[in-house]
């Protein structure tokens, strides 16, 4: 099969958050099961250039239809760690890729929509007629509404289309300039509940409802996570639509490349470890506190690695790290936040606790060193508000890091609480679990945690390891995404 992913991001050249590293490791399973995979993405001014190899101009001349006339684009072609990937710039004075960010402008909704086109534009002028369009998130909720109003029309009749929906909560609200800038014009015909109408505002279409509607097949990216957004508010306001759609909607759970995220090989750790030598592990805690200027100590260290954000539970971020030290253990945090009160907030405390040896809060993003805190911590915590899957738990089980997690979403699917688990037997079991989202919760998960690594080592060490066993690869779940190709493809 040939298979074209249309997306804002793929790790590590472009990354903000768990898209770019679902993008990368699933393009890469199924090209390791013999199938044709290219990727197609914006070229961003700020993008990990040192990541893509072989980069040169693919296509030079493409001219995408906008707003009536034509924007002249170039397409650019590198592999990034073994991956084709596309990369459209185009040359315009909106200067759409050009922004020092991925994401965060006032009209991302015409970035995105800009990239929607020239993407299609690209597949239809150069003749590349994959089977299966698979396109993620709201940014590129336009490309199966153009598939078939428009490129259909010009030969493109055999695509079909899969649509993952990582985030439910950002959907790509926008005005009528983003029906006349790609061309689709016609208010009247999409201004329709059935379509494109937003469920809430009368006058704003939904980028991401589009998808819904038009793709072939719809997933969201853990089963739990996509009955939670039908039967409860998860779905940000989309739950109707995915029941008018539901024979075509279903939850994948992620998986994650184990050739960048293992103990046991990955590059950016200085001693590698698997269960056989767990012990080892106790190396990379060493040389996390010593990058960090951390006191060396028989304390346990727990971490939170992610972006700060509503999402992520940031009240119970916070106060697990007071929590955390009060506890008597060290904390790590390493997060970026794009809402300037988060943003400030989290400056604020790093600033207060700056002369403290038991606790470091890294603010940025820094793909490295993330490694080393997967590597090095004793447990890492995922206080999340709603979590479509969750990557952070899943690598933090495969480093022998116990998660401590919210039940919600994917999280539930994939950590089961070492003492309350009915559905485990105390063999399966490999974290914790909390659910409700005062702090007596998440203390009381903290506290059991602390308490098993403090009284009961040997009981924790075999926690972990019980964790380490789990298969959260793409193995799994790109086997049920070739199911899914192939079910659409002879439709
Ligand atoms: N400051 C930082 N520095 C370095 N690395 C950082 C970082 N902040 C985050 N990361 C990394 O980014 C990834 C984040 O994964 P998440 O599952 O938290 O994704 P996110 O919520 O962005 O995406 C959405 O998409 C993913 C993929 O489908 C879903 O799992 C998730 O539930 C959904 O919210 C991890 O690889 C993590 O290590």
């Amino acid at each position: 099969m040939y298979i074209v992913h249309i997306a804002s991001e793929c790790a590590p050249v472009i990354k903000a958050g768990g898209l770019g590293d679902v993008v990368y490791g699933l393009a890469r399973e199924i090209e390791i099961r013999g199938h044709c995979v290219e990727i197609i993405l914006p070229m961003y001014d700020c993008m990990r250039y040192d990541h893509i190899w072989g980069l040169h101009e693919a296509y030079r001349d493409l001219w995408v239809p906008w707003y009536g006339g034509a924007i002249h684009t170039s397409v650019f072609c590198g592999w990034v760690h073994g991956q084709l990937c596309f990369f459209i710039q185009p040359h315009s004075g909106d200067n759409f890729f050009n922004r020092g960010c991925y994401y965060g402008c006032n009209d991302d909704y015409m970035r995105f929509a800009f990239f929607s086109k020239a993407a299609m534009e690209f597949l239809h002028r150069s003749n590349k007629r994959p089977d299966i369009i698979h396109c993620h998130d709201w940014q590129t909720g336009l490309v199966p509404v153009m598939l078939f109003e428009m490129y259909k029309w010009h030969g493109m009749w055999n695509q079909r289309v899969c649509y993952t929906i990582h985030n439910f909560k950002h959907q790509g609200v926008a005005g009528a300039d983003a029906l006349w800038g790609t061309g689709l014009n016609n208010d009247a015909y999409y201004y329709n509940y059935d379509r494109l109408l937003d469920n809430f505002n009368p006058t704003a279409i939904n980028f991401m409802k589009g998808g819904i509607v038009y793709a072939n097949y719809i997933n969201t990216v853990s089963p739990h996570h996509a009955w939670e957004a039908r039967y409860e508010n998860e779905g940000y306001g989309l739950g109707h639509t995915l029941n008018l759609h539901h024979y075509k909607f279903g939850g994948i759970l992620n998986g994650i490349d184990y050739n960048t995220w293992n103990p046991e090989v990955d590059r950016y750790i200085p001693f590698h470890y698997g269960m056989e030598n767990f012990e080892d592990k106790i190396l990379n805690k060493k040389a996390l506190r010593e990058r960090l200027l951390l006191r060396d100590s028989d304390k346990p260290l727990i971490a939170y690695i992610g972006r700060l954000d509503q999402q992520k539970g940031v009240h119970l971020v916070h106060h697990g790290i007071y929590y955390a030290l009060n506890r008597g253990a060290q904390f790590v945090m390493l997060g970026s936040a794009t809402e300037p009160a988060i943003n400030n907030w989290f400056w604020h405390e790093k600033n207060f606790l700056n002369n403290n040896p038991d606790v470091h809060l890294e603010i940025g993003f820094n793909e490295e060193l993330a490694h080393l805190i997967y590597a090095g911590a004793d447990m890492i915590i995922v206080p999340s508000n709603y979590e479509p899957c969750g990557l952070t738990q899943m690598i933090g089980l495969k480093y022998g890091t116990v998660p401590i997690v919210r039940g919600v979403g994917g999280l539930v699917n994939t950590v089961f609480d070492r003492d309350y688990d009915n559905y485990h037997t105390p063999e399966e079991r490999n974290g914790y679990v909390f659910f409700q989202t005062d702090y007596k919760a998440l203390e009381s998960a903290i506290d059991r945690a602390i308490g098993l690594w403090e009284q009961y080592p040997d009981e924790f060490r075999q926690l972990a390891l019980q964790g380490m066993k789990y298969d959260y690869s793409w193995n799994n779940p790109g086997e049920t995404y070739l199911q899914v190709y192939e079910t659409i493809r002879h439709k």
